[in-house]
């Protein structure tokens, strides 16, 4: 049977789709930590100016991790759960690039439920530069995408961006908390329609609207 009905309190279980599931709070702490320091790699290497001795040891150091870490990988479509400040549970894909737990270049961002929706604040630095200073304008798509599908997600149940239209108001600034929001405005059988924004220093920088279409789920 397909669900037809709205809001749906029940998730679907990603395992009824073959998928693998990790709790949040089992990933191991120097898992964190590492995702953390290669954050700030990226950071380092993408403004460094060192000379050529010290970016070749760095290159060798690197690589030689890259083949320590790559002897035991994860599945790809692997899922963490997740349960947000409130309780609710968010499953979510564990590399997803915008909000993934082991994913160093996804920003720090934990978005959390709030009434109708979710929210919550990221600060960008310059692995997110566009324009100088800025954001670049598909990180700032990319960010309201997840805030949509994530509230469309936690609201009904899990699907897919099927139209995601972005307005850029103002341009947004590297460096600066920014307050990421969504809420779902109206659900339709399987299309849910919601609305984001980015905000930095209260004003509004960008906003989207949204059609999230949720995954069919089998009743039995
Ligand atoms: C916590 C997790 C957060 C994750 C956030 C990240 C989200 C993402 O980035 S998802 C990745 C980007 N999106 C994609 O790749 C989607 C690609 N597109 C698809 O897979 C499909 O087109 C999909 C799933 C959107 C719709 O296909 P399908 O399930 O067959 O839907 P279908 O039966 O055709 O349509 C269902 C309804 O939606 C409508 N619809 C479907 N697509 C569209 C569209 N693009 N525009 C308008 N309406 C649409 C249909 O008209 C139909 O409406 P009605 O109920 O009135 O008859």
């Amino acid at each position: 049977m397909t669900v037809n009905t709205q809001p749906v309190a029940e998730r679907p279980d990603p395992r009824a789709y073959g998928l693998p599931v990790v709790e949040q709070d089992q990933i191991p702490d120097e898992l964190r930590s590492l995702v953390d320091g290669v954050r700030n790699l990226v950071d380092a290497v993408s403004n460094t100016e060192a000379d050529s001795a010290t970016l070749a040891e760095a290159d060798a150091a690197v690589r030689a991790l890259n083949d320590r870490l790559n002897a035991a990988r994860r599945e790809v479509g692997t899922m963490v759960r997740r349960t947000m400040g409130d309780g609710t549970d968010e499953f979510g894909t564990i590399t997803n690039v915008v909000a993934g737990t082991t994913n160093p270049a996804a920003p720090p961002l934990d978005l959390e439920h709030v009434e109708g929706g979710v929210q919550g604040t990221v600060t960008l630095n310059t692995t997110y530069q566009g324009p100088p200073g800025l954001v670049h304008g598909g990180w700032i798509a990319a960010l309201l995408d997840q805030a949509v599908g994530s509230a469309s997600a936690v609201e009904t149940s899990p699907g897919m961006t099927a139209k995601l239209e972005v307005n850029y108001r103002q341009p947004t600034p590297l460096f600066t908390p920014l307050e990421i929001s969504a809420r779902v405005r109206s659900t339709e059988r399987r299309k849910v329609y919601v609305t984001g924004q980015i905000r930095a220093h209260g004003q509004v920088t960008a906003e989207a609207e949204a059609l999230m279409i949720r995954i069919p789920m089998d009743e039995g």
